[in-house]
């Protein structure tokens, strides 16, 4: 179990200021002028990478747009509810466990809940997180990119987080979300199963989004001073939470805290274990070693072509004594032996 000194290596020093939350999650159908606002929304594919964040005096969006080309449009099972799943995280670099949490969450979703996924997105935190080994914002996006796009047919990668010039508590990073998807492209139409695409006017829905997480973001939950307790509400109570379980980090211990929302929390088993982390990629590049088939290829030319990781980062070496932060043991003879 990770101490919570060890918590709070993970985030900025101090706790991220309370998340005052405004918007209200619609709850019952829409038959509205969304319609028109989700077909003027462009169909044209924007892959995440397009979308560049420019670095100026902190770092600014000049160029947003919501990334949506892979969010789908229309329900396949109207008795389901759409569901979108959103990682939070650093993704320095984004390994092939990133991107097989929403694989697994996907068959949970599908067999054992009433949601339907109809799309996931990575949200990479922005640089004002200062956490040990974090490459720029700028990068970690395009990583990101580079995977989804090379990997998936169904992830997409949002920069808004990563460009804020502060640190954006992840409450209301999901408000983002819950604004982006129903505010503005108002939600999902419903699929009304007659085949028929000329019926009349279509009923739309919104969408339920969802935090998705490892089990040791999760238990960082329950460690004072790194959430503040409004966030939690909001995000447990109002959002929900996909839990992927990790090595290191007993899930009920994770959850005992957060009772309360229950109802809100969905625990996925990991069925094949996986305990690679973005701090093991780091050491291994930093000591000149493989990575092939942790992380995509594309990622690895990436780092390569830009010489990441390669630094000593003074911040990283408290947490490279112990590279797994508690998050599975199984690295750490291997990595002290090497060192
Ligand atoms: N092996 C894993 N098993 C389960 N969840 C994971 C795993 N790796 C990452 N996650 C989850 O992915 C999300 C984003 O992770 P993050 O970017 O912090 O990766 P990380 O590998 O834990 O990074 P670092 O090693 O730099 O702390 C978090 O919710 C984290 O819990
Ligand atoms: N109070 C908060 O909103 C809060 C606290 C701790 C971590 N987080 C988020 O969880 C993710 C954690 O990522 P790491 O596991 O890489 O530290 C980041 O996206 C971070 O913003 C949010």
């Amino acid at each position: 179990m990770p101490s919570s000194s060890d918590a709070q290596s993970k985030s900025p020093g101090t706790p991220p200021p309370p998340a005052t939350t405004t918007t209200t999650t619609p709850t019952t159908t829409m038959t509205t002028t969304a319609e028109t606002q989700a077909q003027s929304q462009s169909q044209t594919p924007q892959p995440a990478t397009d979308v560049k964040p420019t670095t100026a005096e902190g770092t600014i969006t000049t160029q947003y747009s919501f990334p949506s080309h892979r969010l789908r449009r229309r329900q396949h099972q109207c008795d389901k509810t759409p569901l979108v799943l959103v990682a939070c995280g650093s993704f320095s670099p984004i390994t092939y466990l990133h991107l097989r949490m929403f694989e697994m969450a996907s068959d949970y979703v599908r067999f054992s809940t009433e949601y339907e996924v109809v799309g996931g997105y990575l949200s990479p935190v922005s640089d004002a997180y200062k956490k040990a080994g974090l490459a720029p914002a700028d990068h970690r996006v395009t990583m990101c990119g580079l995977a989804a796009e090379e990997t998936s047919e169904w992830l997409m990668v949002d920069p808004w987080e990563a460009t804020q010039a502060q640190y954006m508590p992840t409450a209301k990073v999901l408000d983002h979300f819950e604004h982006e998807i129903n505010t503005v492209i108002g939600g999902v139409e419903v699929a009304d199963g007659d085949g028929d695409d000329d019926d009349g006017p279509r009923t739309r829905r919104p969408v339920r989004i969802a935090l998705l997480a490892g089990a040791d973001l999760i238990q960082t939950m329950s460690t004072p001073g790194v959430w503040d307790s409004n966030d939690l509400d909001h995000i447990l109570g109002r959002f929900g939470v996909f839990i992927i379980e990790r090595a290191g980090t007993d899930i009920e211990e994770a959850i005992d805290h957060l009772r309360r929302w229950e109802s809100n929390i969905y625990v996925i088993e990991q069925v094949v274990q996986n305990d690679v982390s973005s701090t093991k990629i780091r050491l291994f590049l930093k000591r000149d070693m493989s990575v092939r088939y942790l992380i995509p290829e594309p990622v690895i030319q990436y780092i390569e072509s830009n010489n990441l990781y390669k630094d000593d980062d003074p911040g990283a070496k408290a947490a490279n004594r112990n590279p797994d932060k508690g998050k599975g043991l199984s690295g750490e003879a291997f990595f002290n032996r090497a060192g």
